[in-house]
């Protein structure tokens, strides 16, 4: 087993979830279908609650459709979503009866969003709060692979910080780890981040993590799927190592030889093991 061994100023970890500690088939077989199953449902019964209208509007904007916009506005919006192909609005309900017309908009907007597997802030708060109930009853059970947790242990043991990095919302990677296969693994986590410190394969977004744990970016090693994360983290000034899990998208061999790449936690080597 080739082993990776982190460089001597690492004190903090952060983590991807999909993919890295997390197979994709649970977010794509059990998490995304129960999104597709239950929206209309979901949109009936909570339409009239605070959280469920502020998330309307956060789709609204989204789209670029919230009448209330200005021209500039919409103008900008309009270069997020609706130039992509088969762009759904969402427009503003009047009347009661179009009030039906719009929770089908939004059923519809969702529906687009997940078949190009967008990572927009909008869309992923409100499929935390879907998850939120599903979780709580025990319909659902975050997954995590069998050499996560005893690692996470261990490095804690060894000082290490560890933190969390998912385009999933914070509430829905609470969730996911809170209610896991493998119990409430909360406590074994200094902190969450999502999309809204910046997209993940945007550079800023990375500095704007280790500004906000007040730490430098050399002192973190960022463990992803996903190559373009990696790059933007190394950019950033981070440490990364690209993990490789069944059914992740394949490395190209520039790829893995650009990256240091593992297929396991296990595979981490810290200064102290080496001594
Ligand atoms: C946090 S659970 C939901 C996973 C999700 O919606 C997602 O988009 C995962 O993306 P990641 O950045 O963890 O690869
Ligand atoms: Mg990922």
């Amino acid at each position: 087993m080739a082993l990776f061994s982190v460089p001597t100023p690492v004190t903090t970890i952060l983590l991807d979830i999909e993919g890295t500690t997390t197979p994709i088939t649970f977010v794509k077989d059990v998490l995304f279908p129960y999104i597709k199953e239950n929206i209309k449902k979901y949109l009936l019964e909570h339409w009239q609650e605070k959280e469920c209208q502020e998330d309307i509007t956060q789709l609204q904007k989204q789209a670029a459709c919230n009448e209330s916009q200005t021209l500039a506005f919409k103008l900008q919006r309009a270069e997020k979503d609706s130039h992509i192909d088969g762009f759904v609005p969402i427009p503003s309900a009047i009347s009661d009866n179009e009030t039906e017309n719009m929770i089908q908009a939004v059923v519809d907007n969702v529906y687009w969003q997940m078949s190009l597997d967008r990572k927009t802030t909008a869309l992923k708060q409100l499929q935390g709060h879907m998850w939120r109930s599903a979780y709580i009853t025990g319909q659902l059970k975050g997954e995590v692979y069998e050499d996560v947790v005893p690692s996470i242990r261990q490095w804690r043991e060894l000082g290490f910080k560890l933190y969390i990095y998912s385009s999933g919302s914070v509430e829905a990677q609470k969730l996911l780890f809170g209610y896991s296969i493998e119990g409430n693994l909360l406590k074994l986590l200094d902190g969450h981040f999502d999309t809204t410190v910046g997209h993940k394969v945007e550079s800023k977004s990375y500095r704007n993590i280790a500004d906000s744990i007040r730490c430098s970016p050399e002192n973190i090693l960022f463990l992803t799927d996903v190559v373009k994360e990696a790059f933007a983290a190394e950019k950033a000034g981070l440490h990364v190592a690209v993990v490789m899990r069944p059914g992740n998208d394949a490395l190209t061999d520039e790829d893995k030889s650009s990256y240091c790449c593992i297929t396991s936690f296990h595979q981490i080597n810290f200064p102290s093991e080496n001594n």
